[in-house]
């Protein structure tokens, strides 16, 4: 089996909605991501021969996705009220909504699912919210 590693970060602020203690704070997060990708095989022929996708597409496409939630504010659907979600688009705020609590586990199974669409064929996806602290997701397939 084959396996292929890429990374991204981004920096964003979140709180935990109904979170007893300081995370329920907006606060921010240097997250970091990490995809796996597992084959049998490679790509036998052609520009890809040896490859199991190539190194290029894959970081492209995990940075992608994080820079769409870098410096933003990801806040879960249903807990700021749309007079405050409208006050802070008013000041030139960038906002995330996301229909999930925004934890690390969330995240982790939020990459998996959004690389595995793009199409590649994801093993794990491990998101840090912290440097000591990571969620991650796998399905057994
Ligand atoms: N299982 C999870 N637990 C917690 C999550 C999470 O996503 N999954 N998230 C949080 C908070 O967002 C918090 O920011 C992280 O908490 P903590 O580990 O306390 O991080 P700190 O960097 O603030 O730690 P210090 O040691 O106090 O600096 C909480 N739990």
């Amino acid at each position: 089996m084959y396996q292929l590693r890429t990374v991204a970060d981004f920096d964003s602020a979140h709180f935990l909605s109904g979170y007893q203690g300081k995370c329920a704070n907006i606060h921010g997060h240097r997250w970091h991501v990490e995809v796996e990708i597992q084959a049998e095989h490679l790509e036998s022929e052609g520009q890809m021969r040896g490859m199991l996708v190539d190194f290029g597409d894959l970081k492209r496409d995990l940075k992608a996705l994080a820079d769409e939630l870098d410096h933003t504010l990801i806040y879960e659907s249903g807990t700021l009220r749309a007079k405050t979600v409208e006050a802070l688009l008013e000041e030139g705020f960038r906002l995330t909504e996301v229909t999930f609590r925004p934890t690390a586990e969330n995240f982790s199974k939020y990459f998996f699912d959004k690389m595995s669409k793009l199409g590649y064929p994801v093993s794990s996806a491990t998101v840090y919210e912290t440097p000591n602290n990571c969620a991650v997701y796998r399905e057994n397939k």
